[in-house]
């Protein structure tokens, strides 16, 4: 069924869409964990062989997780030469922050170096930088230090965005947007890293799903308008319209905290379904307010949600959806009835990678340009984290 149009609202004459001109991503190169032996793994390492309902209950976890493997920065020596970082009782806060403090902005120079050098100019012509992490607990932060590691510029203009968590690189990616389209000439690269060594322990109830979910890595992009210059490459994703919501009510459902021992989370077991029940509603604001790029000689419009009931039609974009969780993207599936395969990308870094938080999102977009098949005209981003926020972008996939 294809995507009509009923006027979409908003056409603005000359106006021209941020697109993503690089793409880069990282993983610690030391630990990688078969899911299947995690438990096992982690009991042993943390000294916690004595809750063995508890390991059974995360072997079930793990095993519904949808995920094959997770890169972690955290080796067995390290946890071995610092109890602190599994056993509660133990300040570990400086611990924490003094390890993250260079190798979170290193993984983010390996993803960031990556996504320059596909764009295809200079470093120095960076103008901004946008951060994003959960591991941030100091300053100056590790903007800076990536700024400094890279070369940038004294003046580039740097934004942080600390604890979104999941969300992070879908905000990253509309700042980075609404950056580029106001500021004539502006190349942003965004960078999003995480590690979850700053909220690791040992295994305990109230923590046991996100030891099964979340993972080490880092991606980046590097964002400008037209006109475009000498040596950057064709864009890879346009950014039409970009909508955050917060979903009313819901501040209780995923929280993190700074404490003594690390940051603490929670994920608490509704959020695959309140995801699911609020997010058609923010893809037809997202399309609602996607704007036609009347300067691209003749391309079509975005598709109208106000042509169509929304069902079905969802199946004429390609995806780039945050697999904050299986059952997240279950759901997300059942109430859009997408086609199996439209989240594959999605699934395909759940299985490999595990959920990376912020920097999940980067690497969807980059197995989603890797695909074999092309890509429908349109798209749609999502990404999911505390508030409950939902992150929407609407996407154009140039011809
Ligand atoms: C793999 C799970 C855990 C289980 O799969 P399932 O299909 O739901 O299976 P079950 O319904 O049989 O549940 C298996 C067990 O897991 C338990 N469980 C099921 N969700 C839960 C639950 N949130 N609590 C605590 N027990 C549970 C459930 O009670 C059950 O326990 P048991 O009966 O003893 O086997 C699945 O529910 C899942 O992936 N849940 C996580 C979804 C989720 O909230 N993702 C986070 C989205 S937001 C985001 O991406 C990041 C936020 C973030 C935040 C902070 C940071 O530092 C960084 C990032």
């Amino acid at each position: 069924m294809a995507m009509g149009s009923c006027g979409t609202s908003g056409g603005m004459a000359g106006r021209r869409h941020a697109a993503m001109l690089g793409i880069g991503t990282a993983n610690p190169t030391g630990v990688l964990v078969p899911q299947d032996v995690f438990a096992e793994n982690l009991f042993r390492v943390t000294n916690s062989d004595h809750l063995p309902e508890l390991k059974e209950k995360l072997r079930r976890i793990c095993e519904k997780s949808g995920i094959e493997r997770r890169h972690f920065h955290l080796t067995e020596e390290t946890l071995a030469a610092h109890p602190e970082l599994f056993d509660r009782e133990l300040p570990s806060l400086d611990t924490r922050v003094d390890m993250t403090a260079d190798a979170v902005p290193k993984l983010a120079q390996c993803a960031a170096a990556k996504a320059i050098a596909e764009w295809g100019r200079p470093t120095a012509d960076i103008t901004h930088l946008v951060f994003s992490t959960y591991s941030a607990c100091q300053a100056p932060t590790a903007d800076l230090r990536l700024a400094t590691l890279l070369g940038l510029r004294p003046t580039v203009s740097r934004t942080m965005l600390s604890l979104h968590g999941c969300y992070g690189g879908g905000r990253a990616l509309s700042l980075a947007k609404e950056l580029a389209e106001n500021n004539r000439g502006a190349r942003v690269l965004v960078a999003c890293s995480e590690m979850t060594l700053v909220c690791f322990g040992a295994p305990d109830g109230g923590n046991i799903v996100g030891h099964a979910l979340f993972g080490d890595g880092a991606g980046a992009v590097v964002i400008g308008a037209g006109p475009f210059l000498d040596g950057e490459r064709r864009p890879i994703f346009e950014m039409v319209s970009a909508t955050q919501t917060t979903i009313p009510r819901t501040e209780h459902a995923l929280g993190m905290r700074v404490s003594g021992g690390g940051v603490d989370f929670h994920l608490a077991i509704q959020v695959p379904t309140l995801v699911g029940q609020n997010v058609e509603q923010c893809l037809l604001d997202a399309f609602r307010s996607a704007i036609v790029d009347d300067d691209d000689g003749g391309a079509a419009p975005p598709p109208s949600p106000c042509s169509g009931n929304g069902n079905g039609r969802w199946n004429d974009l390609f995806w780039a959806v945050h697999p904050g969780g299986r059952p997240i993207l279950d759901n997300i599936n059942k109430v859009l009835m997408l086609e199996p395969e439209k989240l594959a990308a999605s699934r395909h870094v759940l299985r490999e990678y595990g959920n990376m938080s912020g920097a999940t999102i980067v690497f969807v977009l980059d197995e989603l340009r890797r695909g074999r098949s092309p890509l429908p005209e349109w798209g749609a981003l999502l990404a999911f984290g505390p508030g409950i926020t939902i992150e929407a972008m609407v996407l154009r996939c140039p011809r």
